[in-house]
């Protein structure tokens, strides 16, 4: 094989490969088939994701990453003629998520997800909070506070709003409104958090913002996230999956996935020989 010119940039703190014993893991994918209609988008999928570690979903367009992370929180049944076959084992419990006895609004609760454009609802800074929370069963006006408050800060959004949570949400710039997003993602407390190219609407200082932000909430969550942009992988990632044609070639610790990858196709896309 070819040396790989890819220069990984310098990770962010904690992008590192924790030591194999510190790794547990949250969700298993296994032998996941998934159909739109008679389109068959994934094709025997395989990866593990590990607890509060970030994993990053990368592959050229069309390859399936937003069609599997939106596997782990059945966002693909809001439509009809969309089927799934095989496994995503939530852990402790061995959950099977795709499961058709598995209610998908519990799944939502467990596994929040934040999407490419920021998507904030015509309502007011708190109540686009709270709206998680109201859904949890959550009606006690001092908790819901509390917990509005909790996530805004943990989205470092809190200073910036605290003082207009009445206003509406459209009135924030395109990055606060993607932190607002993500605070709603956290009120409900989930175990895991998709991200769907969080910030390819954003400008760099909105994007530096969100990519700090997702290094400080791998101490939390589990976070899987789908970039377009490797160098983005390899800055917050802890492992990378690289996907093509439905299929996943490789995944593995980030910094061993862009110095010595194992497959071809793999050097071949991160290289920009094609993608
Ligand atoms: N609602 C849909 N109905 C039918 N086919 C779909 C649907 N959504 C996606 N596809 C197809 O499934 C395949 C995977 O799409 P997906 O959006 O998951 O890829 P992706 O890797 O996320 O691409 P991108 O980086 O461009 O967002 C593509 O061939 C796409 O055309």
């Amino acid at each position: 094989m070819n040396p790989v010119v890819f220069a990984p940039p310098t990770a962010l703190a904690s992008a590192r490969t924790p030591a194999p014993d510190d790794i547990t893991y949250r969700a298993q994918v296994e032998g996941l088939n998934f159909f739109y209609g008679d389109f068959q988008a994934l094709k025997d999928v395989n990866l593990a994701i590990a607890d509060r570690q970030v994993t990053a979903l990368i592959g050229p367009s069309g390859c399936g990453k937003s069609t599997l992370l939106r596997c782990f929180n059945r966002m693909h049944d809001l439509y009809p003629g969309n089927r799934y076959e095989g496994r995503i084992q939530l852990f402790p419990e061995d959950m099977n998520v795709v499961g058709k006895d598995v209610d998908p609004m519990q799944v939502r609760l467990r596994i929040g997800m934040v999407f490419q454009k920021p998507n904030p609802f015509p309502k007011s800074i708190y109540d686009n909070v709270a709206s998680g929370l109201l859904i949890r069963g959550i009606r006690n006006k001092a908790v819901v506070s509390e917990r509005v408050e909790h996530a805004l800060r943990q989205a470092a959004l809190w200073e910036e709003v605290k003082d207009r949570l009445t206003q509406s949400a459209y009135g924030l710039s395109g990055g606060q409104q993607q932190r607002l997003c993500i605070a709603r993602a956290l009120a409900p407390n989930p175990e895991m958090i998709l991200f769907d190219e969080p910030t390819s609407a954003l400008d760099p200082i909105a994007t530096a913002r969100i990519e700090e932000l997702v290094d400080e909430l791998r101490n939390d969550y589990t976070i899987v996230i789908v970039t377009h942009n490797m160098q983005q992988a390899a800055r917050i990632s802890n492992f990378t999956a690289f996907m093509h044609l439905g299929q996943m070639i490789e995944y593995g610790p980030t910094d061993k996935f862009f110095t010595q990858p194992q497959h071809q196709k793999t050097q071949e896309y991160i290289t920009g020989r094609f993608g």
